[in-house]
């Protein structure tokens, strides 16, 4: 299936852009998901990882993930793995990469590691190419400023797990254009996500209150105010959330987390987002949460 998006079907214009090829770059918890979301959606992929091993573990995720949506949800129980599995390239090479007409980027949540990683496309990407950053809170002008076409840069702040969450913040960067956002957002649209728009500042609309709240909610079990079960009660019981903000950092990763508490810190300048020293410790000792086995709580780490 080709996926055609078209700026004059946006009523901006007479270009046409075809968006055939999606490069994914970083295997990890959410390139992973994201790649897979874009395959059901009859989009073919090239993943990009620095790591065979991760690749390996990455396809061997894709496996569950599918297994695990086609129980849940109606539109995945017509699709069958091996056709979805086909769409999908696994690369530890960059080069792979010089085709595709849009990159959707979930590498590590570290400026100096995304920054490598601009650098790296800037040369191997054709001119005409999108980058979508997934970033937790790292600013999107600062990002497109290492691009040769700042204009064709914007966020795709996904929602974790991707496959189940409709909901992407796209963020707009000073440079970003129109015509890009237009883009990306019908793009979006061709995969049933639901973009909402908004204007670049660090962790945008979501982080800038969930990495506090998460972060808080740490400060309690710190403080011995509560334990993690009783203070992700509280917000299930109290609020109507989902799920607690102590399950939700496990889910998004520690390390995560915390580099992301950094980066607000470090962006605002602001003692709010210090990030609480049990925090620290837990992601010092290895306890990152759900792809660990161990955070808050505990895991089956074959799930
Ligand atoms: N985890 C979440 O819930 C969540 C939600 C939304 C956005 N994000 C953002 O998405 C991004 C990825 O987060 P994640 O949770 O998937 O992290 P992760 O640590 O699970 O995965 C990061 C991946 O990037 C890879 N990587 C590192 N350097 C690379 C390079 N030079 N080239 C290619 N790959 C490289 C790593 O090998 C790893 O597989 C981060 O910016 C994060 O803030 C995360």
């Amino acid at each position: 299936m080709t996926n055609e998006i078209t700026h004059g079907n946006l009523g901006i214009g007479e270009v046409t852009l075809k968006i055939n090829l999606v490069g994914v770059v970083g295997a990890g918890v959410m390139g992973s998901d994201v790649a897979l979301d874009l395959a059901c959606n009859g989009y073919r992929v090239v993943i990009v990882d620095i790591d065979e091993m991760i690749l390996d573990k990455s396809d061997e995720k894709m496996k569950k993930t599918f297994s695990l949506m086609k129980m849940m949800s109606p539109k995945y129980r017509s699709l069958d793995w091996n056709v979805i599995d086909e769409k999908i390239e696994f690369h530890t090479e960059y080069k792979a990469l010089s085709h595709v007409d849009l990159i959707i980027e979930n590498v590590t949540e570290d400026w100096n590691v995304k920054k490598a990683v601009y650098e790296e496309l800037r040369e191997v990407c054709k001119e005409e190419t999108l980058f979508a950053v997934n970033t937790s809170c790292i600013s999107i002008t600062k990002i497109a400023g290492l691009m040769k076409r700042p204009d064709n840069v914007l966020g795709t702040h996904f929602m974790n797990p991707v496959p189940m969450k409709t909901l992407v913040e796209v963020i707009k960067g000073h440079h970003t254009s129109e015509a890009t956002v237009e883009t990306v957002t019908a793009f979006l649209k061709s995969m049933n996500k639901v973009p909402v728009v908004v204007n670049d500042f660090p962790g945008f609309v979501t982080n800038r209150v969930l990495m506090l709240t998460i972060n808080e909610s740490i400060w309690l079990v710190h403080d011995r105010v509560g334990r993690p079960q009783d203070v992700d009660k509280i917000f299930r019981l109290g609020f109507g959330h989902e799920m607690g903000p102590l399950a939700t950092g496990d889910l998004i990763g520690l390390d995560t987390i915390l580099k992301s508490l950094e980066v607000l810190h470090d962006s605002y300048n602001d003692p709010k987002y210090r990030p609480c020293p049990l925090l620290r410790k837990m992601v010092d000792a290895g306890l990152l949460g759900k792809k660990s086995g161990q955070g808050f709580y505990t895991y089956d780490k074959r799930n």
